[in-house]
């Protein structure tokens, strides 16, 4: 036990196990618990809580940042103690009982939730549990791999369960910059004008006899999963990057592009490795998770400041990053996701914005979340934050999924999660389809051509030219619309 990380020595008695501080946890209530994409997740009490709901069993109303590592999502799952999941989740367990409709899951704007606790739209948490690398003198909480909607949450919940990681160094204090807007209607402007603005504390402000419990431990974050690049990753990016290069030379992008913004996965992870083989210099990101790619470009010189709320790395890069952190802390900042992700923020600084989708259609609207309309993949993620608000909202996939089984094109896609008003650039393997200023019949002829898979395109190209005989301003066959949808679900694919 660490005790000089609690620099409050009146909150020295608040010592615990995580057995007895998952006791303040009660049948129904709601819990706010830290953790974005497998970073900085509270680690020892949600282990202890999965464990005793054995023999006490109980349902919790769960609330994270985003997705949970240390498989902590599907060890809850397996308990039986989640009746609510919100935002966001990556987990194959967790995602079967979503499904399966055990585990009510609420698929949201990762920068909304905090507001909708901050105005009671949604239910407060009774408990927050946050991880934290010390307690300051005066009862604040210093985070440590992502911030998330720790701040908020620990605000907000009638009590907080700190959990101190001892693995992480207590150099990460001073990383973090933590603020939280005022309420409405007397909200001001957020005074954030530049990625590397600091406008907060560099803890978590709450009162020290909020603190109910402190627990230790020194379990590490999961290592991310994401796999190198591959021919049609690789392909994406190099499209893309021609692409940025034609918009600074007519001018219509500054030679460092803007603030970026990436999502989550293998795809996006790609593209920003694609950066590294560019001529773009003095790069910065305005994202939420900052993944290996931000800091190859960091460390290649490329990139000068990343602004996100989560740092996931694979075991490669995580020591290299952490065991270096004084390296790059002049380079970084972690801010709340609700900052990260604000659509204020996100307009005024000009962000190019970089998106996966699952598929997208002839006009341009993008699914990034239901399998074939119905199933739950991840979630939307903070991807619609940026979409409907960057200065240029781009989205990627490949071309094909599951062997060619699937056209990542579609006539109409099975589920909207960013319609066709807010997608600027669709890009694939393929090619790239650039939207901006087209309308939807002249969208479609791009999209058919520049993105689909030569094994797909005269099947769309077909299905365009019938539902234009019929007409309309954005021309559809109602009856067909989802008909490849139907095969991939009948016959296992969608060729016809
Ligand atoms: C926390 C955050 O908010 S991060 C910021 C932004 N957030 C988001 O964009 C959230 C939504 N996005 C996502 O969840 C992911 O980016 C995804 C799922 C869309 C893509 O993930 P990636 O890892 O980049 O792509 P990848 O090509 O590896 O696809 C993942 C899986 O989906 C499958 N898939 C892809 N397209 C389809 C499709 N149209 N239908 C069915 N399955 C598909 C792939 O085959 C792959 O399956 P596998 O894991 O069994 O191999």
């Amino acid at each position: 036990m660490s005790l000089e990380r609690i620099r409050n020595s009146g909150l020295h008695e608040k010592v615990m196990s995580a057995e007895q501080a998952c006791t303040f946890i009660k049948d129904g209530m709601t819990v706010g618990m830290s953790g974005f994409t497998r970073a900085g997740e509270a680690k020892a009490v949600p282990k202890a809580l999965a464990e005793r709901c054995k023999q006490h069993p109980i349902k919790i109303n769960l609330m994270t940042g985003a997705s949970l590592g240390n498989d902590l999502d599907k060890i809850l799952t397996d308990s039986g103690s989640l009746a609510r999941r919100m935002p966001f989740q990556v987990d194959t367990t967790l995602r079967k009982a979503i499904n399966n409709g055990e585990v009510m899951f609420i698929d949201q704007h990762l920068s909304e939730m905090v507001e909708q606790l901050r105005s009671h739209q949604l239910t407060r948490p009774d408990v927050a549990i946050i991880e934290a690398v010390a307690i300051t003198e005066e009862g604040h909480i210093v985070p440590t791999t992502s911030v998330g909607n720790s701040a908020s949450f620990a605000v907000f919940a009638d009590k907080v369960i700190v959990e101190i990681n001892t693995l992480h160094s207590e150099k990460l204090e001073g990383l973090h910059d933590i603020y939280i807007p005022t309420y409405r209607p007397t909200r001001t402007p957020l005074p954030l004008v530049k990625v590397d603005d600091r406008i907060g504390s560099t803890a978590i402000p709450i009162p020290a006899e909020k603190i109910a419990g402190i627990v230790f431990t020194s379990t590490p974050d999961s290592y991310s999963t994401v796999s190198d690049p591959d021919s049609e990753t690789a392909s994406i990016a190099r499209h893309l990057v021609s692409f940025l290069k034609e918009e600074v030379a007519e001018g219509r992008l500054p030679n460092n592009l803007g603030p970026l913004q990436a999502g989550i996965g293998n795809i996006a992870n790609a593209v920003m490795m694609g950066l590294l083989d560019s001529d773009f210099e003095d790069l910065t990101m305005y994202s939420e998770v900052l993944q290996d790619s931000t800091f190859d470009l960091i460390d290649a010189g490329k990139m000068k400041f990343a602004s996100g709320c989560s740092v996931i790395l694979s075991e490669r890069m995580n020591s290299k990053v952490f065991d270096n952190i004084e390296a790059y802390k002049d380079k970084l900042v972690l801010r709340p996701q609700e900052m990260s992700n604000h659509p204020e923020l996100v307009r005024r600084l000009g962000i190019i914005a970089v998106n996966t989708a699952l598929e997208f259609d002839l006009y341009g609207n993008v699914n990034s979340t239901h399998v074939c309309g119905t199933k739950m993949m991840n979630g939307i993620g903070g991807s619609g934050d940026f979409a409907r608000n960057a200065n240029m909202s781009i989205f990627v996939t490949k071309s094909i999924a599951k062997d060619g089984a699937i056209s990542s094109v579609v006539p109409m896609v099975s589920h909207v999660d960013h319609t066709e008003h807010d997608v600027d650039i669709l890009v694939t393997d393929q090619g790239l389809a650039d939207l901006r200023g087209l309308a939807p019949r002249e969208r479609a002829v791009r999209v058919i051509q520049n993105c689909a898979h030569p094994d797909y395109r005269h099947q769309l190209m077909d299905y365009f030219e019938r539902a234009c005989v019929r007409g309309g301003h954005t021309p559809h066959l109602m009856e067909e619309a989802f008909s490849w949808h139907v095969g991939l679900e009948q016959n296992g694919t969608m060729k016809l």
